[in-house]
């Protein structure tokens, strides 16, 4: 968004912004700041002279070693962090370029692991308000507040919303949350060239059970404990309906709700608007283009995968939603493919005695009770029981300190023989030597995804998986990692990071101004990525390098965008996929800025 009124012309490198906005209020926009590239014309239309000093560089290499050394010489990663995001206040296109740069070493600092950091010490670090605060104690002013940020209809392809539940791992943030939303976009822009002056962060602030933030003075949210039922739903409600009717061409994307809300959302809403959850649909993707690239690689088959995840929440059954998917794709019934799939959660293996208490999307995942009845069962120990906090599993706490022990890792994985072993639980450490050993021990190419966030909740490392599994396993993460050299191959770790795939889904879907997200577009998504990395050489990385990202998402735009044609959600009118996303890329280059 813009001060004042502007209009943009031109697409790509060819855009030019006229604009109502003068003197300091240029200065003080992002959006419009180019420090000393402002030319003589722009300097006296605008009303910029004497204002600025009087030398014109309109390079922006200059600008860029500047800023690069400025960032290298921040101490500790939180200090990059917060130097990137107020040059990012200050000029946009600097900060976008210095990224775009810099993307593999920035964009772990910019955005997951740091922001991690960053949201823990949001009240510590803010200095400027960024995108739209909505709140359950103001449902009723929530189209006035999305309305004050000041778009209109045509102006806003994105907005990416929070409510800051379950941040990356580390659980209930509040309103800091919002870091969330506003990193989010930063990847859109910097990985796929979505606009970012035409995009919305919202934190949808509905309370917060951190005890930490509700005591913390500084505290910027509402300082009350999370609503839910009907309170919450009205206050998404109120986001939806508002969001639909204020900017009705723009795509919604769901960042970090709770397992209890997140997919209900999402399936309330889905068939009527643009939009996907993240850590569902966007996680199961990217993880899917590593399974597509790592099935290949085990010279197996989809029909004879036997998967286990670990931690059966948002992400994990996303994942297991498309991997079933896949196996039916390849001839297997869905009982058939159900059957191959293994849940461990905090109660251990999820089994049909406990669905009444599981919530609905884990519930397809359960195993019959009679087909584990002889299988070991380890005492649930004190911190587990403490774990089991969510409301569903009130009955399983009760269960667990009665004695009657849980299934565990250690047993599925002795019993099932895993292909594939997936980590989704926030929890480090859980795949132990024993547990790595005993799958490599049965299975020639152990497959093994620990995808929690951010890094020092990985459930184990790449060096610990291809050192237990003798340069076997093949491995992704969800946060970047060093590569592996064992036995002389060095082993490149790709991410299974979300961030790799939903730019380019969100590009392409907003090009093809879909009515809709489809599960097949979604699919297109993670092809499109799987076939962007390259297997050729021993350790080959899984997925495409995050240094590529920009070539990846035009590629999986372009996917998304041709699939959304053939199932007829496309309204754009496009005769050629490849060209319109092409002249739908933003870069960050300084465009000519003149008066109204
Ligand atoms: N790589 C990616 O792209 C990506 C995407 C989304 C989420 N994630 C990561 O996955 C993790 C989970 O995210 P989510 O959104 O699914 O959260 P979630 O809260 O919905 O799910 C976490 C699940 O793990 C379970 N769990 C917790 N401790 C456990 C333990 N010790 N053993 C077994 N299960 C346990 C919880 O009960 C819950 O069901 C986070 O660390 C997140 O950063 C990664
Ligand atoms: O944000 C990320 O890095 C991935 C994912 O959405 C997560 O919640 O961990
Ligand atoms: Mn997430």
């Amino acid at each position: 968004m813009y001060s004042g009124l502007a209009k943009v012309t031109g697409r790509g490198t060819n855009r030019k912004v006229s604009t109502t906005a003068r003197g300091y209020e240029v200065l003080r926009d992002p959006a419009l700041n180019k420090g000393l590239a402002f030319v003589a014309e722009e300097r006296a239309a605008l009303g910029l002279e004497g204002l600025l000093p009087d030398a014109v560089v309109t390079d922006l290499e200059p600008q860029l070693d500047w800023a690069y050394r400025n960032y290298c010489a921040q101490p500790t990663d939180l200090d990059k962090h917060i130097y990137a995001w107020r040059l990012h206040d200050n000029n946009s296109v600097l900060f976008f370029a210095l990224i775009q740069r810099h993307l593999l070493e920035m964009l772990p600092v910019v955005y997951d692991p740091t922001v991690g950091e960053a949201i823990e010490n949001y009240s510590e670090i803010w200095t400027r308000p960024r995108g739209v605060f909505l709140s359950v104690d103001a449902i009723d002013t929530v189209e006035q507040r999305l309305a004050n940020f000041g778009a209109s209809a045509d102006d806003i392809d994105l907005l990416v919303a929070t409510d800051a539940e379950e941040i990356l791992g580390i659980g209930d943030w509040g309103a800091n949350g919002v870091d969330i939303s506003i990193g989010k976009l930063a990847v859109y822009s910097a990985a796929a060239g979505i606009d970012p002056h035409r995009v919305i962060p919202v934190m949808l602030d509905a309370g917060t059970n951190n005890e930490k933030l509700l005591h913390d003075p500084l505290y910027t949210g509402a300082r009350r404990a999370r609503v839910s039922n009907k309170e919450y739903d009205a206050l998404i409600d109120a986001y939806v309906a508002a969001a639909r009717k204020l900017f009705p061409n723009a795509m919604l994307h769901w960042e970090d709700f709770g397992s209890t809300n997140c997919r209900r959302i999402l399936d309330r809403y889905r068939g009527s608007a643009p939009m996907f959850n993240d850590d569902m649909q966007g996680t199961g993707a990217i993880t899917m283009a590593g399974l597509f690239n790592a099935v290949e690689l085990s010279r197996t088959t989809w029909r004879d995968q036997r998967i286990v995840v670990l931690g059966g929440g948002t992400a994990g059954c996303g994942i297991v939603d498309q991997a079933r998917d896949e196996m039916v794709r390849h001839g297997l019934s869905a009982d058939d493919a159900t059957a191959r799939i293994w849940i461990v959660d905090l109660p251990g293996l999820l089994t049909t005695s406990m669905s009444d208490r599981l919530l609905d999307y884990q519930r397809p995942y359960v195993r019959p009770d009679d087909e584990v009845a002889d299988w070991t069962r380890t005492p649930c120990d004190e911190n587990r029981k403490a774990a089991l906090r969510w409301p569903a599993m009130a009955g399983l706490r009760a269960e667990a300190a009665n004695g009657g022990g849980i299934i565990d890792l250690a047993t599925v994985v002795e019993r099932v023989k895993p292909t594939i072993l997936i980590g989704t639980s926030t929890t480090p450490g859980m795949f132990t030597e024993d547990i790595v050993r005993t799958m490599a021990a049965a299975v020639e190419r152990p497959i093994i995804f620990p995808l929690s966030n951010p890094t020092h909740l990985a459930e184990a490392t790449p060096k610990q998986l291809l050192t237990w599994s003798d340069g076997n396993a093949l491995v992704a993460t969800g946060s970047p990692f060093e590569d592996v050299t064992h036995k002389g191959v060095t082993h490149r770790i790709g991410q299974a990071n979300n961030a790799a795939l939903y730019p380019g889904l969100g590009l392409g879907a907003i090009v093809a101004r879909a009515s809709k997200i489809t599960d097949e577009m979604i699919l297109a998504a993670a092809h499109a990525v799987a076939d962007e990395a390259n297997l050729a050489e021993p350790g080959a990385s899984l997925l495409p390098s995050n240094g590529a990202l920009r070539t990846t998402s035009s590629v999986v735009a372009t996917a998304v965008v041709r699939m959304a044609i053939e199932q007829g959600v496309a309204t754009a009118d496009i005769d050629d996929p490849i060209e319109a996303v092409r002249i739908s890329e933003w870069w960050p280059v300084y465009c000519p800025v003149s008066a109204i």
